[in-house]
């Protein structure tokens, strides 16, 4: 099998350059629009699917952000791999701005998304323990330092609602009684709806900033993560451009079993599915829903 390669970009990431066959695609779902329209196109042989988590000309919050439009979009497109980038603050001296850090972890704080594809009719419960995959979080360190990024593997992200920034208690508790590393607005409930939908996924947390713990570096604020994302934008850039020499053109599953993830996760028997919801379903769930519909 081919790997499509989706690549989320968040802020100060709204387009990528140098593709081959390069077009903007509006794709529809069952749950609304995604963010933007989908670039898709091929880098050195790698067909890649390209989506502004915001929009271009930023344009949702994270609490708007359609996350369940946009995995279910990728899946439409046939990706197999989702690779977000975004900009985060960081709770250790040691993952400082301008470093990257690939995640392995999340605590996810949001409360005011949709979290899941499933509901009544058609329950399902997949694994989290292990949010990332391995495999494609070790292709994405590896690109990221070809591009001349300093990477941490392993970090874990605090998702939390926003959008104003976290208060000194809280920037305190998430690093010192949650042992958090990162902290950001948008990879919850991104990662898990990735899951559901059977898609590896990976993410880079291009670190901003200290937030606001940081006795010698004040708190955070938008212009100081406009700044520093300058540089972390090339590197982002850079990395991308490094995945087609990384990624085997034909795809083995994974062995980590992000793509089988619905195997044994849907509860609601065949019986008592709700027809309506298992339509909707089509693309996320089709692979295990097709022969029971
Ligand atoms: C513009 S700073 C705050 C904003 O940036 C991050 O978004 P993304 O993950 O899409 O890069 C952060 O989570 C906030 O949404
Ligand atoms: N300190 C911070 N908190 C939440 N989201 C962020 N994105 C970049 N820096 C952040």
């Amino acid at each position: 099998m081919e790997p499509v390669i989706g690549i989320i970009g968040g802020s100060g990431l709204y387009d990528i350059a140098g593709l081959e066959d390069a077009h903007w695609q509006q794709i529809q779902t069952p749950w609304g629009d995604p963010s933007d329209q989908i670039l898709t196109g091929t880098l050195n042989g790698l067909r890649l699917a390209f989506l502004p988590r915001h929009g271009r000309g930023h344009v949702y919050t994270p609490s708007t952000v359609p996350y369940r439009a946009n995995i279910d979009a990728l899946k439409r497109l046939g990706v197999t791999d989702i690779i977000s980038l975004s900009a985060t603050g960081s709770f250790r001296e040691d993952m400082a701005p301008g470093d990257f850090v690939v995640i392995d972890q999340y605590i996810d704080r949001t409360r005011l998304r949709e979290k899941t594809f499933f509901g009544p009719g058609c329950v399902a419960h997949v694994s989290l323990a292990h949010p990332t995959c391995p495999r494609l979080s070790e292709i994405v360190a590896q690109a990221a330092e070809t591009a001349g990024a300093r990477v941490h593997r392993g970090g874990t992200y605090l998702a939390m609602e926003g959008p104003q920034f976290s208060t000194l208690a809280e920037s305190k508790m998430y690093r010192e009684v949650w042992g958090a590393d990162v902290i950001g607005m948008t990879n919850m409930p991104e990662a898990a709806l990735a899951r559901e939908a059977e898609i590896c996924y990976a993410s880079v947390a291009m670190v901003t900033d200290y937030d606001s713990w940081h006795p010698d570096h004040g708190e955070v604020s938008i212009s100081q993560i406009i700044e520093t994302m300058g540089g972390n934008g090339e590197k982002a850039r850079g990395t991308i451009q490094a995945l087609p020499s990384l990624i085997p053109s034909t795809r083995e599953v994974c062995p980590h079993g992000c793509d089988r993830a619905l195997e044994y996760a849907i509860t609601t028997t065949p019986d008592r599915r709700d027809p309506a919801l298992v339509a909707k379903l089509d693309a996320v769930a089709g692979r295990v829903l097709g022969e029971t519909k």
